[in-house]
């Protein structure tokens, strides 16, 4: 995959906003988010033809900014709506059994915590790698213990020239030291889609990724 999609990689379900989810979503696309992952999960999350009827609605949304839709966990949903790939994390489907009713085309995301989970991230053909948690983070329930950017840089220097996004507790602030330590971008729920004006964040968060060049081991 491109790895400059990576850049500005916004997540969000329902319940991670007290605003309509879309004029969110259409906000943070405004500011130039590259990559769009539909989580739906955790307490008050839509379930059922609710559930589907939101995805369906902000693929349709990414799609009008030309920007990927990624489903997190859920593939049966992610088939069903035509999604431009999936998520998954070390508790979910292997990344090796579900690629194969998935199709060949898609972004293929898988979670990393450790050096030996990114591995075999990258063995099953992952297309990146979801680093992370980085920091700490309130959003997700069952995060594990964050790794630090020193976590991150040890994953970058054995995962060769696979894309890399660091996640978890990561703010505007954070951006320039994550990229620095290797990552390609960097994926965050909160801090756009709690904030007042998501479109203004995703546009710095943007900004501030373009300081520093895309990873590869080409470069110098
Ligand atoms: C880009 C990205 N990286 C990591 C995750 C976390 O996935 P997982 O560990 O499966 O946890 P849940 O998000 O499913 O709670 C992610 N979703 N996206
Ligand atoms: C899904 C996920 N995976 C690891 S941390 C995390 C939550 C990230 O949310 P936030 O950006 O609000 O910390
Ligand atoms: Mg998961």
């Amino acid at each position: 995959m491109n790895r400059e999609l990576l850049q500005v990689y916004f997540i969000m379900g329902s319940n991670n906003t007290n605003r309509d989810p879309l004029a969110v979503l259409e906000e943070a696309l405004q500011g130039g988010i590259t990559i769009f992952q539909f989580r739906e999960k955790g307490a008050g999350a839509l379930i059922g033809e609710e559930k589907r009827t939101l995805a369906s609605k902000m693929k349709e949304l990414c799609h009008r900014y030309n920007v990927p839709f990624i489903v997190n966990d859920e593939v049966d949903l992610a088939i069903e709506i035509e999604a431009d790939g999936i998520h998954v994390g070390q508790d979910d489907e292997p990344l090796i059994q579900l690629k194969q009713r998935c199709p060949d085309n898609w972004i293929f995301g898988v979670s990393a915590t450790n050096e030996k989970e990114a591995r075999q991230a990258i063995k099953d053909g992952a297309d990146y790698i979801g680093v992370g948690p980085i920091y700490g983070t309130a959003t997700k329930e069952d995060a594990k213990q964050p790794i630090g950017v020193e976590g991150l840089a040890g994953i970058r220097a054995i995962a060769g020239d696979i894309p890399i996004v660091a996640i978890g507790g990561i703010k505007l602030g954070h951006v320039l030291r994550l990229r620095k330590a290797g990552a390609d971008g960097v994926s965050v729920i909160s801090a756009i889609s709690q904030v007042e004006k998501p479109r203004q964040t995703a546009e710095l968060f943007k900004k501030y990724n373009q300081y520093i060049p895309s990873y590869s081991i080409n470069a110098e």
